[in-house]
Formats: structure tokens, C-alpha cells, sequence
């Protein structure tokens, strides 16, 4: 009953204007899973391959509808007929039927709607919660929200370098208390930002986009406004950066264009070590670029037992780059994106990995993104703990807090928060 018997694509809109990928699949039964895809914008270099037209007489070049077509002109007939409770099968057939290492035939972005519709419409099928039915019983830690109040690199116009500062509040009671904290959060720095004669506009994660020069101006404008809403920071609220260092990495040193200056790796190191002493900073996603392996090696072993080091576009979410990362010596958690590996299969196959070489994961967005909830679910069914998936505003970001919201309501008394147990305890 559970056999994949239709699967459609279409191109939809996301939060950035951009075209996507949305795919329904229905199974014999009449259940139906239906999954958009994510796009990103700072993106690692071994990402696998979001296939666009590049035709500029559509979307200006960024149609999806290569990708659309390949959904249905083959990957419909290769899956037709599988069971979607197969997850496994269904991943690995069009793997096979893609036939290059980066999904660079069909497109990730094309694999990865089925992917995920065939996880929903086999959840559905069950009558399940995708939460519950990818991750069974033990499926209840509300993961810990990373919310980005602050936006620079590139996702805003402003000349902040470093990407993202998020607040975690990691001292609340539950998830839904987590996200009213931080929204408490969010109002008070719009406040203070506008007193202090700065726009209030927000970037692509929907943080503000002030136009401040250095990462310190930024986290003192963090930090004091969570103490001006009456928290503690570093005890009732964390605060967490994505410099996204792999976009100003350029010949060997770390050229801040925003604040006008250029440092070696070495002095990049004592500039993220100097901003972990002066801040309550708990975690530091991408502090070393991609390439920048002996950089990562050598933070890792100085900053690691202080402070969680997540790799994003070091691993892209792919087992193999992680296994070489742990080998190394490279960072102590990892930042997991769908689309950036492209089927669900993977995509938890580095969870495990990550999970059993004691890393720490983060779920999460992309900074296009759409109306979308599956990664709130999988963050649940992964039991992962923490999450990032932006800013307290726009509803691209706040459909995924909002629908941990209701999770955690569903699990009632099952429910725990992850809290400190995850964040904040290396200090
Ligand atoms: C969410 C991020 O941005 P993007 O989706 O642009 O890669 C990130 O770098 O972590
Ligand atoms: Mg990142």
C-alpha cells in the first residue's frame, strides 16, 4: 500500500524570489508527501549540484525547470512502484540513475524533493508525524534554537564580515519559552539599534542589517540587549556566530573588506579567540574557510574544548568529508543542510557518523528557503539538539520555530528541551 504510484514537480517561488523545486509524491493508498527545496547563498564549494537553467530569458537565468523536468521526465519512472517506507531503496535509486558524485546529472535539488516527499507521504501513510515516524519512540528533544538577529556577509547589504549572530537561549524550560525569549530579544535590539540611528531593515535570514563595521560593535549590541530584557547572557541566553569565513578567504589570509582589514590565519585565530574572551560566545560555525585546513586543525585544538566549532562548508553535510574532518582533527560538530547532500539517506547517515565520533549536530535552513517544515521535524526525529533556522521574523523562518512549537505541544509531557545539555557547558 505504501508503493509509490505518482510523483509530480512544479516550480514554485522562494522567500528570496528565486525559483525552487516543490515535488508531490502519492502512494497507492492516496497519501500524499509534498517537500520544497532549499537554496543557499554563501554555499560550500563540495556541495552537491543544484542544477539551474541558466537560461536568462527565465527567472533571470535561475529557472529550476531542468530540475523540474528531470523529477518528471525520469526520476518519476525510476521510483515509480518503490516503496516509500524503503526510504534507502528509493535514495539509492536515483543515486544510481543521477550517476555522478554530486548529483550533477539530475540535481540535488531534484533528488532532494523526492527525497523528503517520499518520507512525508510514507508518514502519512502510517498516519505519523514525520518526526515520529523517521525517528521512532525515542523522537523528543526539542533542539535548542539558534536565531540570527543579526545579518551581514552575504545575506545583507550592510559591511558587517562575518555572516550571522544568533542568540540560543538555553535556559529556558521548554522550546516554546525559548522562542518567546528570543523574540523578547529580537524587539528589544530593534529598539536600542534605532536609537542608536541605525536601519532596522533585516537581511535574507529576516536579523537586522544594520550598517556596523566589526563583529565586537555587533555582539555588544547581542549581548546588551538580551541583558536590557532582563537575561543573563551566557547563562539564560548564548550567543552563536557563522562568520562564513569560506567567503572572504581569498590567497591565503582572511580579507575583512567591511571593517578594511586583511589578516593572516594565524591572526584570524587570535581575532575569534579575542571575541570568545570578550562575548559569551558558545558556538562558531565556519571560523576557518573551507580550505583552510591547518587553520582548522589548529583552532579546533586551541578554541575546541571551549566552545563548539560546527564545519558547514568544511563538510557539507557529506559522510566521507566529515570522516576525513574527525580523522583530522577538524572542528567537534557539524552543521547538517539536506540540500546540501541531496537525499534524506545521507543526509542521516551523517547524523550518525557525527553522533558517534561525539560531534555535536546542527540542523539547519538555508537562507532561501519557503514555507517548508521538514528540517523542524528531522531536528526532533534526530534527536540533534539544536537548530538553526534564522530570525524571529519573515515566515519562511518563524513556519519552522513555529512548527517545533506544536511538536512539543503533541509530545506533551515527552517532551524535553535540550537547554544546556547541548550548548553553553564547554565554558
Ligand atoms: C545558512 C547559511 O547560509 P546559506 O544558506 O546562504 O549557505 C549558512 O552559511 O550557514
Ligand atoms: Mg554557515
Amino acid at each position: 500500500m505504501t508503493a509509490i504510484s505518482r510523483v509530480v514537480a512544479r516550480e514554485i517561488i522562494d522567500s528570496r524570489g528565486n525559483p525552487t523545486v516543490e515535488v508531490d509524491v502519492e502512494l497507492k493508498d492516496g497519501s500524499l508527501g509534498r517537500a520544497a527545496v532549499p537554496s543557499g547563498a554563501s554555499t560550500g564549494a563540495r556541495e552537491a549540484v543544484e542544477l539551474r537553467d541558466g537560461d536568462p530569458a527565465r527567472f533571470h537565468g535561475k529557472g529550476v525547470r531542468r530540475a523540474v523536468d528531470a523529477v518528471n521526465e525520469s526520476i518519476a519512472d525510476a521510483v515509480a512502484g518503490l516503496d516509500a517506507e524503503d526510504q534507502a531503496t528509493v535514495d539509492g535509486a536515483m543515486i544510481e540513475l543521477d550517476g555522478t558524485a554530486a548529483k550533477a546529472r539530475l540535481g540535488a535539488n531534484a533528488l532532494l524533493g523526492v527525497s523528503l516527499a517520499t518520507a512525508k507521504a510514507a508518514a502519512a501513510a502510517h498516519r505519523l508525524p514525520l518526526y515520529r515516524y523517521v525517528g521512532g519512540v525515542d523522537a523528543r528533544l526539542l533542539p535548542v534554537p539558534m536565531m540570527n538577529i543579526v545579518n551581514g556577509g552575504a545575506h545583507a547589504d550592510n559591511p558587517l564580515d562575518f555572516q550571522e549572530f544568533m542568540i540560543a537561549p538555553i535556559g529556558a524550560a521548554s522550546f516554546a519559552e525559548a522562542v518567546r525569549m528570543g523574540s523578547e530579544v529580537f524587539h528589544t535590539l530593534r529598539n536600542s539599534l534605532r536609537a542608536a540611528g541605525h536601519s532596522v531593515n533585516v537581511g535574507d535570514e529576516g536579523g537586522f542589517a544594520p550598517d556596523l563595521r566589526t563583529a565586537d560593535e555587533a555582539l555588544e549590541f547581542v549581548v546588551r540587549a538580551i541583558e536590557e530584557t532582563g537575561y543573563k547572557p551566557g547563562t539564560d541566553i548564548t550567543v552563536v556566530m557563522d562568520p562564513a569565513t569560506s567567503e572572504f578567504f581569498r590567497d591565503g589570509v582572511y580579507d575583512y573588506t567591511g571593517e578594511g582589514v586583511r589578516r593572516t590565519p594565524a591572526e584570524h585565530a587570535d581575532y575569534l579567540a579575542g571575541l570568545v574572551e570578550r562575548h559569551p560566545v558558545a558556538s562558531i560555525e565556519d571560523p576557518m574557510a573551507e580550505d583552510d585546513h591547518a587553520g582548522w586543525r589548529e583552532l579546533t585544538a586551541r578554541l575546541g574544548d571551549r566552545c563548539q566549532l560546527t564545519g558547514d562548508d568544511v563538510f557539507c553535510t557529506n559522510e566521507a568529508l566529515l570522516r576525513a574532518g574527525i580523522r583530522d582533527g577538524i572542528a567537534n560538530s557539524i552543521l547538517v543542510k539536506v540540500n546540501q547532500i541531496g537525499t534524506l539517506t545521507e543526509t542521516l547517515a551523517t547524523i550518525a557518523t557525527a553522533h558517534r565520533a561525539g560531534y555535536t549536530v546542527v540542523m539547519s535552513h538555508r537562507s532561501g528557503e519557503t514555507e517548508d517544515t521538514t528540517i523542524a521535524d528531522l531536528a526532533v526525529a534526530t534527536g540533534c539538539g539544536q537548530i538553526k533556522t534564522g530570525s524571529l521574523s519573515r515566515a519562511d523562518r518563524t513556519a519552522k520555530y513555529n512548527q517545533l512549537v506544536r511538536i512539543e505541544e503533541e509530545l506533551g509531557t515527552q517532551a524535553r528541551y535540550a537547554g544546556r545539555e547541548v550548548l553553553g557547558l564547554r565554558r
